[in-house]
């Protein structure tokens, strides 16, 4: 899959997928994780993370939600983590296929553009 920029994935749309696709390699990965800053590789390079600091409880929750409404528009859901009432990380990695796909960069992508009150 070649490399593309943040701004050309948040036009995409995620695909359904039930599996029988290929995913990311390492190096594919890793190359495209060049373009999406704070985002990193995590369970053995199969998922992609990060981390925010919300200001307060209630700004992390409205993280969440602003997630979750991209989620369910693009039909692709990421895995959603808080610790200690504001330490917030987004982890998406592809279920159907037990690792990284396509779908996974762009719902990145359009997480880093969703608005939150930071610490
Ligand atoms: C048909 C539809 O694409 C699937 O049910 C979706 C739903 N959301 C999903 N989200 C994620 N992260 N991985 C999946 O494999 C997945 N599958």
């Amino acid at each position: 899959m070649a490399v593309q920029t943040a701004d050309e994935l948040t036009k995409k749309k995620c695909k359904p997928c039930e599996g029988g696709v290929e995913p990311f390699d390492l190096g594919e990965a890793r190359a495209q994780l060049e373009k999406l800053p704070g985002w990193r590789l995590t369970h053995d390079n199969h998922r992609i993370r990060k981390d925010w600091v919300a200001k307060d409880f209630m700004a992390a929750l409205r993280f969440f939600e602003e997630c979750a409404i991209v989620a369910e528009k693009d039909g692709h859901h990421p895995d959603l983590h808080i610790e200690g009432y504001r330490n917030v990380s987004v982890e998406l990695w592809t279920h159907a296929i037990g690792g990284l796909s396509e779908n996974d960069f762009i719902l990145a992508a359009k997480i880093d553009r969703l608005p939150i009150d930071l610490k």
